[in-house]
C-alpha cells in the first residue's frame, strides 16, 4: 500500500487569522490566551481538514507563531543573553528575536532574517556563540503532537534537523571565529532527549527536515550527517523513527552523506528534480522508505496526475509499494490556504489551479492510484486530464506579439549609452547633489488610512477622482516630510501600491490575482503573490502619474520606483509552461517602455528594485546557475538600459547575501543594500570596491526601534573606514512601509543628521 504524506500545511489561516491575532497582541488589544487559542483552532482545523482529506501521514509541529526554525532555537536555547536577560516569556522572547522589541527597560534589536532558500519564506537566523548551552527550554512539539492525538488525530511531528538548525545559522558578533557546526556534539544530547519525548508521548514517527543536503556542502558538514544520524541511533532511549526530508533540489551530490545512515527512510523532492529518483532509491538500505514528494509545495498549479504517478510507480518497480510514500514536494507553508474563496477567478483559468487543500486532494488521489490502479480514481483522472489538455491549449497563454519582440532583443538593448564615468558626469550636473546623498528605498507608511481608502475604491465605495485626490494628499505630504527633514533624492511613498509586485501585475497583462491567496513572507507579514497565467505587456504607463505629480512638488529630483523583472517574476507564481527565463524577458521589456517613460516626464533617477534577484540563484554552483545569472542581469539590463546618460539608475537589494559580481553586472548607477543588521566585519568589506555608487542600509527597517544619531553615525563610520566616501549614499536598509509614521520620523531624522556630520567632517 502506497501511503500518502503531507510535508507541512500553512499555519496563517484561510482568512489570515494568524495575523490579525499576533498583531493585536503586539499591540496589547489582546492577551497571551486569546492568541493561543487563535493557534490552537488554526491547528485544529488543519490537522481536521488533512484527516477528512484521507491524508494517512499528517504533519504536526508545522506551526509557529513567527517563524519555525526561530521556535527550535527557542527550545533548544539557541538563545543569545541580549534576549534571554530580559526573562520575558517564551511567546515574548520570540517576537524579541524576530522583531526586536523596545519598550520600557527593554531595548533589543532583532536576530537577522534570511531567505528560506530560494523561496519568499524567511527565517530568523540562529546565533551561536561560545556561551550558548542547549537545553531543552520547551516541548513544543510534544505538546502539539498531544493536542493532536486529543482531538483523535496521529500525527507526525515535523522538526529542522540539527545539521541543517547548525549550518544555517552563524557565529555571533561575541564569537566570530565560532563554526556553528562544530557545536554539533553538543547538540546532539539536547536533540536526542527532544525526540525522546516525542516518542514517549506516543508518536510512532517524526519528519526531520534537513533542506540544506540540495547545497553544495563543505565536507565537514557533509560528514556531519553520519555523527548526527548514528549518535540519534545509539542513544540510550527509544527514538521515533526518522523520515529525513529534503526539498527544493537535488539531493545527489550528497548523497555519499546519508546513504546508510540508520534512519527509515528519506523524501526528496520530485517535482524539482524528477532525475534523482534512480540513485536516490539506490541508496536506501532494503529497509528504508522513500517519499516521493510529487504535489508542488511551491506553486499553485495542478498536479499532472499522470506524469507524478509514472514517477510513483517507477519508484514502486525500483523498492516495492511497500515502502513508497506519495507526498507534497516541500511544506505547503509556500502556497495559499484554499482555492474554494476566490469567486473572482475566472473559471477557465481556476480549473488550472490547486492551492494547499486542494494538493491535499491530490496526494491522496495520487496514492490511491498507485495503491489500487487508476481505476480505482479514474474520474479524478480523466478530469485532471481534461484540466492539463485545456491548459495547454488555451488562447490566454499565448500571444505572438509579446513572442516576437523577445525574439528580436539587440545586444544594444542591455548596455547604457555611455560608461558609469561619463554617466556620473552627467548625473552630478543634472542632479546636483551634496556628498553622502540621503534617500529612501521607496515606500513610507501604509497607514490605516490608507488600507482604509485602497479598500472603499476597490469596493466602489468611492470615486476613481476621490481615490486619486487621496493619493495625492498622501504624497504631498510625504513630500513635504522628505523636505523637512532634508533628504536629497525623494520619493512619492508609494501609498497607491498595495504591494510592489501585485501593482505592476495589475497592470500587466498575462496575470491574474487572488482575492485570499496570502503566503507567508515572514512572522506576521503576508503576501498575496498574483499568478502569471499568459504572455506579459504593458498595454499603458502604471507609474507616470504618481511620480510626475510628485516631482511637480518639488525642487530636489524625485526618484521613480519600479520593481524588477526578476523580482516581478520571483514573487509571482511564474508559469510552468514556458522558462522563466522567456518569463523574465517578457517582464523586461515592459519595464523598460515604463522606465523611459518615466524620464521623458522628467524623472532622472528611477529605481528598478531588484530584492528577489539573490534568492532565485539555483542552489547550487553549476551551469544552471550561470544561465540564471546571465539572464537576470540581462532582464535588469534590458529594463534600465533605454535612458540617457544623465539619467540616474538606481537599484535596490535586501534580505540576502548577495554575491558583489553580479550587482557589478547590473551595472546600475546606485544600489541601495539592507546592511544595518549585518555587524560582521567581512559584510562590511564584501562590496568595498564596488565601482559604482553605493548606500549600505544604516538601520532596521523591519523594527519599531529608533536608532539614535550615535548609533547611526557609528555605523555610517564602521562603511566610512572601508569604502571611498565619494562612493556613498545614506539610506535605510529597505521600504518603510510596515513602520509606523512617528518611528519613521524619528529614524530619518536621526539618518538624515548622522548623515550631516559626515558631510561637513569631509567637506573641504
Ligand atoms: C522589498 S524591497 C522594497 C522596495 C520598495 N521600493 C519599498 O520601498 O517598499
Ligand atoms: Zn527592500
Amino acid at each position: 500500500m502506497v501511503l500518502s504524506s503531507v510535508l507541512g500545511f500553512p499555519r496563517i489561516g484561510a482568512q489570515r487569522e494568524l495575523k490579525k491575532t499576533t498583531e493585536a497582541y503586539w499591540a496589547g488589544k489582546v492577551d497571551i490566551a486569546e492568541l493561543e487559542r487563535v493557534g490552537k483552532d488554526l491547528r485544529a482545523q488543519n490537522w481536521a481538514k488533512q484527516q477528512a482529506a484521507g491524508v494517512d501521514i499528517i504533519p504536526s509541529n508545522d506551526f509557529s507563531y513567527y517563524d519555525h526554525i526561530l521556535d527550535l532555537s527557542l527550545s533548544l536555547n539557541i538563545v543569545a543573553e541580549r534576549y534571554s536577560k530580559y526573562n520575558l516569556s517564551t511567546i515574548d522572547t520570540t517576537f524579541a528575536m524576530g522583531r526586536g522589541l523596545q519598550r520600557e527597560g527593554v531595548d533589543v534589536p532583532a536576530n537577522e532574517m534570511v531567505k528560506w532558500f530560494d523561496s519568499n519564506y524567511h527565517y530568523v537566523r540562529p546565533t551561536f556563540s561560545h556561551s550558548t548551552a542547549f537545553k531543552l527550554n520547551n516541548t513544543k512539539a510534544v505538546d502539539e503532537y498531544l493536542e493532536a492525538k486529543a482531538q483523535g488525530i496521529e500525527t507526525r511531528p515535523v522538526l529542522i534537523g540539527p545539521v541543517s538548525l547548525l549550518f544555517l545559522g552563524k557565529a555571533d558578533k561575541d564569537s566570530q571565529d565560532l563554526e556553528p557546526i562544530s557545536l554539533l556534539e553538543k547538540l546532539l544530547p539536547i536533540y536526542a532527549d527532544y525526540l525522546a519525548k516525542i516518542a514517549a508521548a506516543g508518536a510512532a514517527s517524526v519528519q526531520i527536515d534537513e533542506p540544506i543536503l540540495v547545497l553544495d556542502l563543505p565536507e565537514n558538514v557533509q560528514a556531519a550527517f553520519k555523527t548526527a544520524y548514528e549518535f540519534l541511533a545509539n542513544y540510550q532511549a527509544t527514538l521515533p523513527k526518522i523520515t529525513i526530508a529534503s526539498y527544493f533540489g537535488d539531493a545527489r551530490p550528497n548523497l555519499a552523506a546519508i546513504k546508510g545512515l540508520p534512519v527509515a527512510g528519506f523524501h526528496y523532492d520530485f517535482v524539482r528534480v524528477p532525475e534523482q529518483l534512480e540513485e536516490v532509491a539506490a541508496a536506501l538500505t532494503p529497509e528504508q522508505t522513500l517519499s516521493v514528494g510529487i504535489v508542488d509545495g511551491r506553486n499553485v498549479w495542478k498536479a499532472d496526475f499522470a506524469k507524478a504517478l509514472k514517477i510513483v510507480e517507477a519508484a514502486k518497480a525500483k523498492i516495492g509499494a511497500d515502502r513508497v510514500v506519495v507526498a507534497t514536494s516541500s511544506s505547503l507553508l509556500h502556497t495559499p490556504v484554499t482555492l474554494e474563496n476566490e469567486i473572482k477567478l475566472n473559471p477557465e483559468i481556476k480549473d488550472w489551479l490547486s492551492f494547499a487543500t486542494q494538493k491535499l486532494d491530490e496526494v491522496v488521489i495520487i496514492a490511491k492510484a498507485a495503491t489500487h490502479g487508476v481505476e480505482s480514481v479514474a474520474a479524478e483522472f480523466a478530469a485532471n486530464a481534461a484540466s492539463i489538455a485545456a491548459r495547454a491549449s488555451s488562447s490566454i497563454t499565448n500571444d505572438p506579439a509579446v513572442r516576437q519582440r523577445v525574439e528580436s532583443i539587440t545586444a544594444d538593448q542591455i548596455k547604457r549609452k555611455s560608461a558609469f564615468a561619463t554617466r556620473l558626469e552627467e548625473q552630478k550636473k543634472n542632479l546636483n547633489l551634496p556628498s553622502f546623498p540621503t534617500t529612501t528605498i521607496g515606500s513610507f507608511p501604509q497607514t490605516k488610512e490608507i488600507r482604509i481608502n485602497r479598500n472603499k475604491f476597490t469596493k466602489g465605495e468611492i470615486t476613481a477622482a476621490e481615490y486619486e485626490k487621496f493619493i495625492e494628499q498622501e504624497i504631498a505630504e510625504v513630500v513635504k516630510f522628505q523636505e523637512e527633514v532634508g533628504l536629497d533624492v525623494l520619493v512619492h511613498g508609494e501609498p497607491e501600491r498595495n504591494d510592489m509586485v501585485q501593482y505592476f501585475g495589475e497592470r500587466l497583462k498575462g496575470f491574474v490575482f487572488t482575492q485570499n491567496g496570502w503566503v507567508q513572507s515572514y512572522g506576521s507579514r503576508y503576501v498575496r503573490p498574483p499568478i502569471i497565467v499568459g504572455d506579459v505587456s504593458r498595454p499603458a504607463p502604471m507609474t507616470v502619474k504618481e511620480s510626475k505629480f510628485a516631482q511637480s512638488l518639488t525642487s530636489k529630483p524625485m526618484k521613480g520606483m519600479l520593481t524588477g523583472p526578476v523580482t516581478c517574476l520571483r514573487w509571482s507564481f511564474p508559469r510552468n509552461d514556458i522558462s522563466p527565463k522567456q518569463q523574465a524577458q517578457q517582464l523586461a521589456l515592459a519595464l523598460r517602455d515604463e522606465v523611459n517613460d518615466l524620464e521623458a516626464a522628467g524623472i532622472y533617477v528611477i529605481q528598478v528594485d531588484e530584492p528577489a534577484i539573490r534568492e532565485g540563484l539555483p542552489l547550487r554552483a553549476g551551469a544552471e546557475r550561470d544561465d540564471y545569472v546571465k539572464y537576470a542581469v540581462e532582464s535588469f539590463r534590458l529594463s534600465t538600459s533605454g535612458v540617457e546618460d544623465k539619467t540616474q539608475i538606481h537599484s535596490h537589494f535586501c534580505y540576502s547575501d548577495l554575491d558583489p559580481a553580479h550587482i557589478k553586472a547590473l551595472d546600475a548607477d546606485v544600489v541601495s543594500i539592507e546592511f544595518s543588521k549585518k555587524d560582521d566585519n567581512k559584510y562590511i568589506e564584501e562590496f568595498s570596491n564596488y565601482p559604482n555608487h553605493i548606500g549600505l542600509g544604516v538601520f532596521d527597517i523591519h523594527s519599531p526601534r529608533v536608532p539614535s544619531q550615535e548609533e547611526l553615525e557609528a555605523k555610517i563610520q564602521s562603511i566610512v573606514g572601508v569604502y571611498p566616501k565619494e562612493n556613498l549614499w545614506v539610506n535605510p536598509d529597505c521600504g518603510l512601509k510596515t513602520r509606523k509614521w512617528d518611528e519613521t520620523k524619528k529614524q530619518l531624522t536621526n539618518m538624515v543628521n548622522a548623515a550631516k556630520i559626515y558631510r561637513e567632517k569631509y567637506s573641504s
